[in-house]
């Protein structure tokens, strides 16, 4: 669907030449929910700019769906531009213009006739759920009712594929769920693709399929989003997953734990994917003489199964403790003792 071949971006600054994006290789299937990730500067904006033409590769070539996005230029590249749409973190909406109007102007220039352009305006206003808000202006909407519009004119003129440039960041938490919600559910209704940068990882987790991480210009790592939570690789992606998954507080629960036991053992479990749906605490209190203590956990959900760690503590003689344990190990549960006395 997506072939990146070998893309570079040199910005010319004034004080020497700057690579944005150094060397990018990656191909996104039909029907994916593709993340990028990194910190500021990482050149996510510019990748994402150059899958729709905004800004030109000074190496290598960004092929969508057998168009070379890369060298088509002109009408061509404006044709090409309507089956490539994207969403905004500040919502580039038009302002002296009310909800129907935005959604209904990327219509207008594609030249579609005026009751045509009404039916399929209201057919957007409900698929991003805005009934009744079709003549409130942009300045009247919350948040992210205004990204929802964003959403409604972006897939105006049925696009293959849709951009999303730090879609969720200028939103509060609740609503971000709500539009990555959308999202999902636009994805899976329309098939569509869908390729959005973010500097969250919370943002992955929640919506995409797989996920690349981008450091200095360069994807460092790249893979299933449950596999990279699993075992991630580079530094860079292991902070990235511990935004997740070990918020400020564990740290200081943990450190608060091993002084509380101090008898028996404290013990990390991680759960992926099918291991997180095993009543595996259940088994072990069944099948060992031991006390189980469930001290704290978490359980989250990605696109491609659950993943989560739980903290346990277990009291009881020696040769049991290493059989629990052993027994863990071979669940396929992700073993770490904490504590041990
Ligand atoms: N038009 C430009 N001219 C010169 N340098 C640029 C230009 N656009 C981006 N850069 C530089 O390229 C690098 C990558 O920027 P880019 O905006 O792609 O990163 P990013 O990961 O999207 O970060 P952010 O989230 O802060 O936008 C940065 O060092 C940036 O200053």
């Amino acid at each position: 669907m997506i072939t990146i071949s070998d893309v570079k971006k040199v910005f010319k600054t004034k004080t020497g030449s700057l690579t944005a994006v150094d060397k990018v290789n990656l191909k996104i299937k039909e029907g994916e929910i593709f993340g990028v990730i990194g910190y500021s500067g990482a050149g996510k904006s510019t990748l994402i700019r150059m899958l729709n033409g905004l800004e030109q590769p000074s190496e290598g070539k960004v092929d969508i769906n057998g168009k070379l996005i890369s060298s088509i230029k002109g009408g061509d590249l404006r044709k090409a531009r309507q089956k490539i749409s994207m969403i905004f973190q500040h919502f580039n909406l038009l302002w002296s213009r009310t909800v129907s109007e935005n959604i209904s102007f990327p219509l207008e220039i594609a030249g579609v006739p005026k009751q045509e352009r009404q039916k399929r305006v209201n057919e957007l206003i409900e698929l991003v759920g805005l009934e009744g808000r079709g003549d409130a202006y942009p300045a009247q909407l919350s948040g992210g009712q205004k990204q929802r519009v964003g959403i409604a004119r972006a897939l105006a003129n049925d696009p293959e594929v849709l951009l999303c440039d730090e879609a969720t960041s200028a939103l509060d938490p609740q609503t971000t769920d709500s539009i990555l919600e959308l999202l999902v559910d636009i994805n899976k209704r329309l098939g569509l693709t869908i390729v959005l940068i973010t500097h969250e990882m919370h943002v992955i987790r929640k919506i995409c399929h797989r996920v690349a991480v981008m450091e200095g210009g360069k994807v460092v790592e790249l893979g299933d989003v449950l596999e990279v939570f699993k075992q991630p690789k580079e530094q860079i992606t292991k902070r990235f997953v511990q935004q997740v998954t070990e918020p400020e507080e564990t740290r200081e629960t943990i450190e608060q734990l091993i002084n509380e036991y101090q008898d028996g053992r404290v013990i990390k479990l991680s759960f992926v994917g099918e291991s997180a749906e095993q009543p595996v605490i259940t088994n072990l209190i069944r099948s060992f003489d031991l006390q189980v203590n469930i001290l704290q956990g978490k359980i989250s959900q990605t696109q491609n199964g659950a993943y989560g760690s739980l903290f346990i503590h277990l009291h009881g003689k020696q040769d049991e403790l290493d059989r629990a344990i052993d027994f863990l190990e071979a669940a396929s549960v992700g073993v770490e003792v904490i504590t041990h006395d």
